[in-house]
């Protein structure tokens, strides 16, 4: 695998309960510092593919059944999900989980202590994590189940922030936030990324956010990735708009925009 890929999915199929097949052969990578979407509209696979990357199938009843899926030159089967945090690979699953009783803070707290247990480290990420997301210093003694949705969000990729991952994943940011929230979500996430170099894969169905920050995009139907290319030049394929706006039906496969 080259140096400058952090991530490489490679054919991948995938089931649940041993029958109901999930992925028919996903593939795509992801070099160091970028951020890749991975589109695909309801049910088509692009949950199913992150939590395979982190190695989290099992708890739902569901396996790989072939292919690899390489995290800087690991096999992610072959470890753990917790060590696949301590290795750097951190997922925001979708549904922004917070720990609704504790506190904003106390959420953010609890992502760092699997890292370390110096209150000067902690607290370094905090301050970290505030500049990134200054709502949330605002809130941080709220209990998280009395902030919204986008601060709830912001919280779940903060907790993740603290266990300071070098490649990020998140599934479906945007769900169920308004406009404004969801740009305010992408930019700080795209000037993690530009700032200090955090490579980003990020599931989402609204393509018209993902594709204005990511620098690549593959997109997953029925389990397969039938197109993978820049997004800017995904941005102005037709067919795309026509998939996502529900005015088309299937996206043909093609060769990759150039
Ligand atoms: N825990 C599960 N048990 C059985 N089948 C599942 C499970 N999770 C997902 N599936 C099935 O796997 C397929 C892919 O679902 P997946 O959730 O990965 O799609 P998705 O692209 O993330 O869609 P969504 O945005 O709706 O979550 C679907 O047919 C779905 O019904």
């Amino acid at each position: 695998m080259p140096n400058d890929i952090v991530l490489e999915a490679q054919s991948v199929f995938a089931t649940y309960n041993q029958t109901i097949k999930a992925l028919n052969g996903v593939s795509f990578s992801l070099r160091r510092g970028e951020i890749l979407a991975l589109l695909g509209s309801n049910g088509a696979g692009k949950s199913t593919t992150l939590k395979a990357i982190s190695n989290l199938l099992p708890a739902e009843r569901g396996q790989v059944t072939s292919g690899q899926i390489i995290f800087e030159g690991r096999e992610v089967r072959s470890s753990s999900p917790a060590e696949l945090v301590r290795a750097g690979l951190v997922q925001v699953l979708e549904g922004r989980h917070c720990f609704k009783s504790l506190s904003v803070e106390e959420n953010l707290v609890s992502g760092g202590l699997g890292r370390s247990s110096l209150r000067r480290e902690i607290a370094e990420d905090l301050e970290k994590v505030y500049l990134t997301f200054p709502r949330l210093k605002e809130k941080r003694h709220t209990s998280s189940g009395l902030t919204s949705g986008g601060e709830q969000q912001m919280t779940a990729i903060g907790r993740a922030l603290m266990s300071r991952p070098r490649l990020l994943v998140l599934d479906e940011p945007s769900m169920g936030l308004a406009p404004l929230i969801i740009k305010d979500i992408f930019r700080s996430l795209k000037r993690l990324n530009a700032e200090e170099g955090l490579s980003i894969l990020v599931a989402e169905q609204n393509s018209t956010v993902a594709l204005k920050y990511a620098d690549h995009a593959t997109v997953i139907e029925n389990g397969v990735a039938v197109l993978s290319g820049r997004a800017a030049d995904l941005r102005q394929r037709d067919d795309i708009k026509a998939f996502y706006l529900g005015e088309g039906s299937t996206l043909a496969p093609r060769r990759p925009a150039a």
